[in-house]
């Protein structure tokens, strides 16, 4: 079986997908962004859908609520995805600079947008004149930052390609290693695993620099829907909860009580992402907020009425 994921390797999302995939006859493989994840045709993918200091995953989030955001540009439907398990990583973020680069030089701090909020104490404490810059992935950051000839430099020999990512109204992600952004001195935030591979040009500045030591990441594995009975569906579930999407939050009030809800995340459609730089089909996504919630137990289609079920871990 093969399986999407967050790349490149040493990621969160590929120590993760690991993880979830461990025992099994898996090929896993790199996408640039959490967008061309969902966009990808493998049976198998994983997403981070939140974390215990920065919540909800914008992007993940929007991909799920609004499927034809990762509609291909050609003009083909959208991948349908369902949820069939979900993985808990403690997370622990490193920050690192170019050998022989002083953290009271450094200009900008990249990695994914994730890793700078969970970081900000560190961040303002130590580095506040740092311009903060959101990445495709904490490994993408960390690698555009090792290969750079010298840091003063703006050309690199790191390419950046397969789409943006950025999905707040503010947040402009890096996906070309001449921007402006990119001046002087730079660090990056990233996983241990990924300095170990970078460990000629990287320098670590300090361990475990998230704003509460206890950091976890939640990621969901994913498979297509409709999919042949082969390959196997893996479902590393625990049954114990169901995704469910709607416009109106109220309507769970229907639900047997059982079903209690467990996390609400709103989305609010239309603000948050560029239709163009996303392909977004001509229709567009519907008008009014959207909630991604996850309830207790095993809800079944039959009972979804006005909710879309993604399906149950
Ligand atoms: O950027 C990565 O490495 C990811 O896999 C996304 C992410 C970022 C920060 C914490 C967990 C996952």
């Amino acid at each position: 079986m093969q399986a999407s994921y967050l790349g490149p390797e040493d990621s969160y999302s590929h120590v993760a997908t690991r993880q979830i995939l461990d025992g099994l006859d898996a090929e896993i493989i790199p996408c640039q962004t959490i967008t061309n994840v969902f966009k990808a045709s493998t049976p198998y993918a994983v997403v981070p859908i939140s974390n215990t200091i920065q919540g909800v995953v914008q992007e993940t989030l929007l991909n799920l609520i609004h499927p034809e955001t990762h509609a291909s540009e050609n003009g083909s439907a959208a991948t349908k995805w369902e949820i069939v398990g979900s993985h808990t990583l403690s997370v622990q973020h490193n920050l690192v600079v170019r050998r022989g680069v002083e953290l009271k030089d450094v200009d900008w701090v990249g990695s994914h947008e994730q890793a700078l909020g969970q970081c900000s104490k560190y961040l303002d404490d130590h580095c506040p004149r740092a311009q903060r810059i959101p990445f495709p992935s904490t490994a993408q950051a960390a690698i555009l930052l090792a290969s750079r000839a010298s840091s003063e430099s703006s050309s690199s020999k790191t390419t950046i390609s397969g789409g943006a990512a950025g999905v707040g109204q503010d947040i402009k992600v890096v996906t070309d290693d001449n921007d402006e952004r990119l001046r002087g001195h730079g660090a990056a935030i990233c996983s241990s695993a990924i300095i170990e591979r970078l460990e000629s040009s990287l320098e670590v500045v300090a361990e475990s620099v998230q704003n509460v030591k206890e950091n976890y990441t939640r990621f969901l594995l994913l498979r297509q829907r409709n999919l042949p009975p082969n390959p196997p569906i893996i479902s590393r579930s625990t049954g114990k909860s169901t995704f469910l999407v709607t416009s109106s939050p109220s309507s769970l009030h229907d639900l047997p009580e059982e079903h209690r809800v467990l996390e609400l995340h709103k989305h609010e459609t239309g603000t948050s992402v560029s239709k163009k730089k996303f392909g977004v089909a001509a229709s567009g996504p519907q008008s009014g907020p959207r909630y991604l919630v996850e309830v207790e137990g095993v809800v079944g289609e039959a009972a979804a009425g006005e909710w879309v079920v993604l399906g149950s871990t």
